[in-house]
């Protein structure tokens, strides 16, 4: 699998247009998380295969209604709040991650590309729902995080030996 040597860190400035704008996402994390799931899992169905309760499911209400989905919204709403309030902790940030990757990898056997599809239907459901804070500024800044997330997500596949079994996520 590819992986660049670095990842771009965040300057100070950045980071603090992370952390202001995460403000009000965080608030309604389970919301704001549901949501994006939601979008998720209908435009990219065969993300849903590793769901045991709504591999199945094709109908959004009753997506919304599983309490796996609300679940893993409320961890992946989590596990980003941890990166942004630890943004000058580097260590901090790729433990976390490190975690989640291998998590996923060797656990979940969720094929990586799933993290940069769902990379950017976070950004597009931050950006609708908060288009007051969400300019186009804070977006490049929010997307140069999700490519930091990514990267030390798919280093903790490499570590693990991770070998890619297909190459089309959708
Ligand atoms: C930023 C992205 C993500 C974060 C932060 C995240 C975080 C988590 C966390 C904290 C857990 C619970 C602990 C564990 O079992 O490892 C978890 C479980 C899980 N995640 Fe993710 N995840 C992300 C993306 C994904 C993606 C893209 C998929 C698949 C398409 C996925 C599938 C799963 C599954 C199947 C479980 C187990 C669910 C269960 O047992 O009910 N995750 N995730």
């Amino acid at each position: 699998m590819e992986h660049p040597e670095r990842a771009e860190p965040l300057t100070d400035a950045e980071r603090e247009m992370v952390q202001d704008t995460w403000g009000p996402v965080y608030k309604n994390c389970e919301e704001v998380g549901v949501s994006v799931l939601i979008r998720f899992f209908v435009n990219f169905p065969s993300a849903k295969q590793y769901f045991s309760q709504f591999q199945d499911m094709d109908d959004p209400e009753e997506m919304e209604r599983s309490a796996q989905l609300k679940q893993h919204a409320c961890r992946v709403m989590g596990a980003i709040n941890t990166v942004v309030v630890n943004l000058h902790d580097p260590e901090k940030v790729s433990s976390v991650l490190a975690l989640v990757g291998k998590a996923h990898a060797v656990k979940h056997k969720v094929e990586p590309m799933y993290f940069k599809i769902l990379s950017g239907v976070l950004l597009e459901v931050f950006t609708e729902e908060f288009p007051e804070f969400f300019t186009a500024d804070v977006q490049l800044v929010w997307t140069k995080l999700m490519e930091l997330v990514y990267w030390h997500v798919t280093g903790a596949y490499t570590e693990v030996g991770w070998v890619q079994l297909s190459s089309s996520a959708v």
